[in-house]
């Protein structure tokens, strides 16, 4: 009989959930499986952290696995909750709060800490490390209302925040104590041509500069370096290398170096006791990129499966920077030495830097800048470690375009099935040949999407180009994104085939569109679940499984696994009777926190997941969808009701306005906003539609958001009575349900298609009108979840804890 064994993570980061993915496909239900993680989120890709930070990625598109895959995969998730020890004696991991899992294994995979020189005011305001998502909202924060940024480090980690930091705006200078760049990866040629590529881009250096003190009372104000120069700064990120977290090993008898010390299957000096990561040390050397830790993790999966598997003997590591416009390459060896030759092209009027580095007929290492399209194949030939005897020039080279086909060719017939050709994703060739060949892609982008080759630090991109050239001949075509990763149609694509053939389920519109994942990914199922239910609003049934957790359980999951309800209140306006009853059921459920939003709604915060359904019955009141992508409120001034400086009614029009469109199903959460007079106290000017009064009308406003990138609104039109109010704003929400993509809030659509456009598509009151009946027909089809949910005895089992279900907290 097949038992269950108990396995606990301690670490939620890269390196160990890539292990827990492969053992669940080699393994499946072999283990009851338990992740602790330090931070709040689920997995996510830290390498993508430099692109969120320089505006190329928002964060919940590098979410690697979302709660709901954890969900899927029975995996008990606690957040936000640090391991301190393993007793390994009762066989049991114990959290900082108390939590205890018993364990049969336990991998400890804690990744590092950014390493804080310890000088003298490091622990002021404004002075952090770059590893995490809380550090890079901390420096989008800063950057809003700081402007002298100083990065302490120029390694790749340094590099990468310096160029974010001017992405946002903010005046960046480096302080490196090497006489060049990047002086771990790059030669000294090499470096200088970077730092010049990168002071072109506006980026400030102070090299061989050893920091002293950070300035400053409470925030910090500016360094002092040892030259007895100094810089201002009201920013500082120290960017000079990493620290292995081995504190729980430590704390738990377990050997430590540097690292965790680890044999080749990644077994520490404790029975049953794994490591996996940035927090090892295998051979005496920690890495610090993702390639070597995935090569860990597949060893490990194998060895807790059962499956017999070589050891992990070690690896070559290649880098690349991510900074847009600057093509930098290294991999193995970059200086010379006695025993090596070296063969360099040093073109410094075009910009272009090769360095081979030989040792015994074998290529030991490369170093490329400005032109690293040859870096994968050189990094494969360092690997390989094969002769390159009389060969040399031609790699320093690179091959000639019109000979391409030919020796490319030759080079990927010869090369091995299982070598990695993404190495951030441990993608093999032998999987991109599959994806080409048997499953259809035709582009890089498809390759990207079905394998992940490709989409994290790029590095990789030529060679998979080439491998689709040498797969798929003239079939290859140029890229081209789909909606996610399941597919290579564009939303546009998508819609017209939904309608053509009129598909009517999620599964359908998978099936027929030929996804590459039968069972798709987080991103399409609630985008197809959201387009079937625009396209056909009196046909289509809404698919709860397609929507996002907080959807399914009409609430917000909140950072410790409870969650918040918050009811609605029409126009924030509310009444003795509805506050006594919010007191009540607020006692009644012990409800830890009241207090009100930003959107002038109450919300009681830290619910049981289990008393959701009792508390929405005992407050009889609609629910205010604060979790949806939908209506959320409608903030308003007392308008002339009470205000002598007010106009118009704006707490009336208010009311009106969200009882017309409370319950909407709408791509991105949508926030309105109504004004008395142009004093604009409830800021309709940040809203998705916002109405201002005026002397004898409105004004409308829309595509406004208060968030992370604040927008103010643009003027759509201006109007006389209150049913021009309703019906504008009928056909403006109606238009961008219909045009805008799924998750796309008003502020970036406006932004993408134009104001003209709207303004275009609304001029003619046939067309208004048009508009108006859809929403209308879509409005009179919409019930309150909460008492559907009251109502239905199966619905509310799903709220019932289940014992044989792990929970899932966030
Ligand atoms: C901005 C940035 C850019 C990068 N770019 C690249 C790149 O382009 N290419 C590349 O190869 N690498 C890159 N890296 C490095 C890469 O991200 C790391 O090598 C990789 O994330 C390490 O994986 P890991 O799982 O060992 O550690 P992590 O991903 O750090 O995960 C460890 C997790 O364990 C948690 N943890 C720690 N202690 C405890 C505890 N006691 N209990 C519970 N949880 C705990 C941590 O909070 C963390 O979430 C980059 C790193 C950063 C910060
Ligand atoms: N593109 C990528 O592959 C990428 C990007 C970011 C981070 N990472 C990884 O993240 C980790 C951290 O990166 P990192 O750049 O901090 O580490 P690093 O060790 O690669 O570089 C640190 C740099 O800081 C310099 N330095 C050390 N002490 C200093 C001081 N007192 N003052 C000024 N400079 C000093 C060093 O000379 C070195 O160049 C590394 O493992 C790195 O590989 C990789
Ligand atoms: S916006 Fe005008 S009407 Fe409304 S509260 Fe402010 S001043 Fe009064
Ligand atoms: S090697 Fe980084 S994405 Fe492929």
């Amino acid at each position: 009989m097949k038992t269950t064994k108990k396995l606990v993570m301690i670490g939620n980061g890269m390196a160990g959930v890539r292990a827990i993915e492969h053992l669940i496909k080699l393994a499946p239900d072999s283990y009851e499986i338990t992740i602790f993680g330090a931070e709040p989120h689920p997995n996510y890709n830290r390498i993508m952290l430099s692109t969120v930070l320089a505006g190329g990625s928002s964060m919940d598109e590098i979410i690697i696995n979302d709660l709901q895959w954890y969900e899927d995969n029975r995996i008990r998730l606690y957040t936000g909750e640090p391991v301190v020890k393993i007793d390994s004696a009762n066989r049991k991991v114990i959290s900082r709060s108390g939590i205890e899992a018993e364990y049969d294994k336990v991998i400890i995979a804690t990744g590092s800490k950014a390493f804080i020189l310890p000088i003298p005011g490091a622990d002021k305001e404004g002075v952090i490390g770059f590893r995490d998502i809380a550090d890079c909202e901390t420096m989008m924060d800063a950057s809003k209302t700081y402007r002298k940024a100083a990065v302490i480090g120029g390694g790749l980690l340094g590099l990468e925040a310096a160029r974010g930091l001017l992405n946002l705006g903010m005046d960046v200078t480096v302080i490196h104590i090497n006489g060049h760049l990047m002086d771990r990866q790059l030669d000294e040629p090499s470096g200088r041509m970077l730092q010049r590529e990168l002071e072109a881009q506006g980026m400030k250096f102070l090299l061989k500069k050893q920091t002293l003190e950070i300035t400053g009372k409470k925030r910090a104000q500016g360094l002092k370096f040892a030259d007895g120069t100094s810089l201002e700064a009201d920013l500082v990120v120290m960017a000079v290398g990493i620290r292995p977290n081995v504190e729980v090993a430590g704390a738990s008898g377990i050997d430590v170096n540097r690292g965790i010390v680890v044999s080749d299957w990644m077994e520490t000096n404790v029975p049953d006791v794994y490591a996996v990561g940035e927090c090892v040390e295998h051979r005496g050397i920690g890495y610090g990129l993702v390639a070597p830790l995935y090569e860990q993790g597949a060893v490990l999966a194998k060895r807790l499966a059962g499956i017999e598997t070589d050891g992990y003997t070690g690896s070559v590591t290649s880098t690349k920077l991510k900074v847009s416009g600057v093509d930098v390459f290294s991999a193995g060896e970059f200086k010379d030495s006695p025993d090596s030759r070296s063969l360099k092209i040093q073109d410094e009027v075009g910009g272009v830097y090769k360095k081979l580095v030989i040792r015994d007929n074998k290529l030991a290492g490369a170093v490329l800048f400005g032109d690293t399209a040859d870096g994968a194949s050189l990094f494969s030939l360092i690997k390989s470690g094969e002769s390159i005897a009389g060969r040399e020039k031609e790699l320093l080279l690179g091959i000639p375009s019109e000979l391409m086909g030919q020796s490319k060719g030759a080079k990927f017939e010869s090369m091995p099935d299982d070598e990695i050709v993404c190495g951030c994703n441990g993608v093999s060739k032998a999987a991109i040949g599959e994806a080409i060949t048997a499953k259809g892609c035709t582009s890089v982008a498809d390759i990207k999407a079905c394998t992940k080759a490709s989409a994290s630090c790029g590095g990789c991109k030529p060679l998979v180009e080439g491998l689709l050239h040498f797969y798929a001949g003239d079939a290859a075509t140029e890229s081209k994104e789909g909606i996610c990763g399941c597919t290579s149609l564009s939303r546009e694509e998508v819609i017209d085939e939904i309608k053509r053939m009129r598909l009517m389920t999620v599964k359908e519109v998978m099936n027929v569109l030929e996804w590459r994942e039968s069972e798709g990914c987080s991103k399409c199922r609630p985008a197809l679940n959201y387009y079937l239910g625009m396209l056909w609003p009196e046909e289509y049934v809404d698919e709860k499984e397609s929507r996002i957790t907080n959807e399914r359980y009409h609430a917000n999951i909140q950072k410790d696994g409870t969650y918040s309800v918050v009811p609605r209140i029409y126009g924030g306006v509310t009444s003795p009777a509805d506050l006594k009853k919010i007191a009540t059921v607020a006692e009644k459920y012990n409800v830890p926190l009241v207090k009100f939003t930003g959107g002038q709604r109450i919300d009681l915060l830290g619910v049981k997941k289990e008393d959701l359904p009792g508390m929405w019955e005992d407050l009889d009141m609609p629910s205010g969808h604060a979790y949806g992508k939908t209506l959320r409120t409608v903030k308003t001034c007392v308008g002339n009701t009470f205000c002598r400086f007010g106009t118009q009614d704006a707490m009336g029009m208010g009311i009106k306005l969200e009882k017309a469109f409370e319950r909407l199903n709408t791509p991105a959460k949508v926030k309105l906003a109504v004004s008395g007079c142009p004093r604009n106290c409830a800021e309709a000017t940040i809203k998705d539609f916002g109405v201002v009064a005026i002397d004898g009308g409105w004004e409308l406003h829309v595509g406004g958001n208060g968030g992370i990138h604040v927008r103010a609104t643009d003027l759509l039109c201006t109007v006389k009575t209150d049913d021009e109010v309703i019906e504008w704003a009928s056909a403006y929400l109606q238009y961008y349900r219909e045009n805008a993509r799924w998750n796309e809030r008003t502020s970036n659509w406006i932004e993408r298609v134009g104001l003209d456009s709207v303004k275009e598509a609304l001029a003619k009151k046939e067309d208004r009108e048009a508009l108006v009946e859809r929403i209308e027909k879509t409005l009179s089809l919409t019930t309150d979840p909460w008492k559907e949910i009251i109502e239905n005895r199966e619905l509310r089992k799903n709220f019932e804890p289940l014992a044989d279900v792990q929970t899932v907290k966030q």
